[in-house]
C-alpha cells in the first residue's frame, strides 16, 4: 500500500522552542511507525534570532518559500526579549509569517486535563473546554510596521478590522462551534461600547451568525469577559476576538489550565496553517530541559487534525488520549506545574501511553 507523505516545515525557533519542537518531532515519528498509510517529511529549518544575528534575516526567503510549499509548519516559538530590531521592537518572525500566509484564525483550545492543575475551586477534568479564535493577521497588531520619531510627545498605532478577515475568522468560529461536542455557543468578544472598529466587528460577526441558525451568537465587551474566564469560564464555548485581545485572554485561559505549558494553538488559512504552543521562548528557563511540551504536543494534534486524512485524524487521537491518560497522574509533571520530570521524560511518559 503507498503511503501518503505529509512535509512538515519544522522551526525550532528560539528558547525553549527546539526543546520542545524536537520533542514532538519525536512524538509525531512514533505516530507515523503506528500508523498505516502515512509518512511524514521532516524539513528543518533555522528561523528566529539566532538567523537573525548570523544573516540579518529572521526569516529567510527560502525558508518562507519552504512554509508555503509544506502541508503544514511546525513552530516552537521566536523572539528574545533582549534582542530587538535597531527600531526597537523584537524580533517577531511568526507574525510575517501568519501574515503573508494569510493566516487569519488563531485556535487555541483551552481544555483542563486534571483538577489539580487549575488554580480555581471545584473544576474537575474536562469542565474547562472551550476555543478561542483570535484574528492572526490584522486587529491592533496591523500597527506594529507603525515608526516612533523619536522627537514626537505621541504615538499610534492603528487597529484595522477588514470585512474579509472577519468574515473569515467569524465563520472559522462558528463551524469549530458546529462541530464541538459542545453548547454550540460563540462568544464575540469586542469592544463595541467604545471603538468603531469594533462596532463593525460585531455588524459583521451578526451578520455571518445569520448563516448558523443552529448556533447561538453572544456578545461580551473585552472586559467582562476577562472577569467571567476567571469566575465562570464554563460560560464559554468557542469565543472569537480580534488579535490583540485574543493575545492577552489566551494566556489568561492558558493560566486556569495549568499555564503556558498546557496551551496549544494552530494558526489557520485557507491553504496553509502554522501549529505552535501559544507561549513564547520562556528565556527564563530556556536551555535547562525543563520546558512543558504538552502545548507543543497538543499543537502537533491539531496539525495532524487538520490535515484532511483520516489515518492523521487517528494519530490526532492518538495523542489525544495518551496525554489524557498521562496527566490523569498528577505525578507526572514538569516543574511549572509541581514536578520534576524533564521535557522528554515527560515526552517518553506520553510515549509509553501511546
Ligand atoms: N509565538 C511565539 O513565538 C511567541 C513569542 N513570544 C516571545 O517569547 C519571549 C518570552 O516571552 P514571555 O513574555 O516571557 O512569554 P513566555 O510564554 O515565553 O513565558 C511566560 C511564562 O510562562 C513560562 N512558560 C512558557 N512556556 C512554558 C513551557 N512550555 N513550560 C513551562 N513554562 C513555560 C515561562 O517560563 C514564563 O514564566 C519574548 O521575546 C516574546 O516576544 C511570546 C509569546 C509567543
Ligand atoms: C510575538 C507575540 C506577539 C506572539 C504571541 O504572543 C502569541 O502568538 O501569542
Ligand atoms: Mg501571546
Amino acid at each position: 500500500m503507498s503511503k501518503r507523505t505529509f512535509k512538515i516545515a519544522v522551526l525550532g525557533g528560539d528558547g525553549i522552542g527546539p526543546e520542545v519542537c524536537d520533542e514532538s518531532v519525536r512524538l509525531l515519528q512514533e505516530v507515523e511507525r503506528r500508523l498505516a498509510g502515512v509518512a511524514f517529511d521532516f524539513q528543518h529549518h533555522s528561523v528566529g534570532v539566532g538567523e537573525y544575528q548570523r544573516n540579518g534575516n529572521a526569516l529567510p526567503d527560502s525558508t518562507f518559500a519552504a512554509c508555503q510549499s509544506s502541508d503544514a509548519v511546525l513552530l516552537g516559538a521566536m523572539g528574545l526579549p533582549n534582542v530587538r530590531y535597531p527600531n526597537g521592537k523584537e524580533i517577531a518572525p511568526q507574525l510575517d509569517l501568519r501574515e503573508r500566509l494569510k493566516l487569519y484564525g488563531g485556535v487555541r483550545p483551552i481544555r483542563l486535563f486534571n483538577e489539580a492543575d487549575t488554580p480555581l475551586k471545584n473544576f474537575g477534568a474536562g469542565e474547562i473546554d472551550f476555543v478561542l479564535v483570535r484574528e492572526s493577521t490584522e486587529g491592533l497588531f496591523y500597527g506594529r510596521d507603525a515608526v516612533l520619531d523619536p522627537d514626537a510627545d505621541e504615538a499610534f498605532n492603528t487597529m484595522r478590522i477588514s470585512r474579509e478577515c472577519t468574515e473569515q475568522v467569524c465563520r472559522l468560529a462558528f463551524q469549530i462551534a458546529r462541530q464541538r461536542d459542545g453548547m454550540k455557543k460563540v462568544s464575540l468578544i469586542d469592544k463595541a461600547n467604545v471603538l468603531s472598529s469594533m462596532v463593525f466587528f460585531r455588524k459583521v460577526f451578526d451578520e455571518v451568525a445569520q448563516e448558523f441558525p443552529d448556533c447561538e451568537a453572544d456578545h461580551v465587551y473585552v472586559d467582562a469577559s476577562a472577569l467571567f474566564l476567571v469566575r465562570d469560564p464554563k460560560r464559554f464555548d468557542v469565543m472569537v476576538t480580534e488579535n490583540m485581545f485574543g493575545d492577552i485572554l489566551s494566556d489568561l485561559a492558558a493560566g486556569l489550565v495549568g499555564g503556558m505549558g498546557m496551551a496549544p494553538s494552530g494558526d489557520i488559512g485557507d491553504s496553509a496553517a502554522v501549529f505552535q504552543p501559544s507561549h513564547g521562548s520562556a528565556p527564563d528557563i530556556a536551555g535547562r530541559g525543563i520546558a512543558n511540551p504538552i502545548a507543543m504536543h497538543l499543537s502537533a494534534a491539531m496539525m495532524l487534525d487538520w490535515f484532511d486524512d483520516d489515518n492523521c485524524k487517528v494519530g490526532a487521537k492518538m495523542i489525544h488520549a495518551a496525554i489524557t491518560r498521562v496527566l490523569a497522574d498528577a505525578s507526572k509533571r514538569t516543574p511549572d506545574l509541581g514536578g520534576s520530570l524533564s521535557t522528554s521524560e515527560m515526552t517518553d511518559e506520553i510515549l509509553q501511553a501511546l
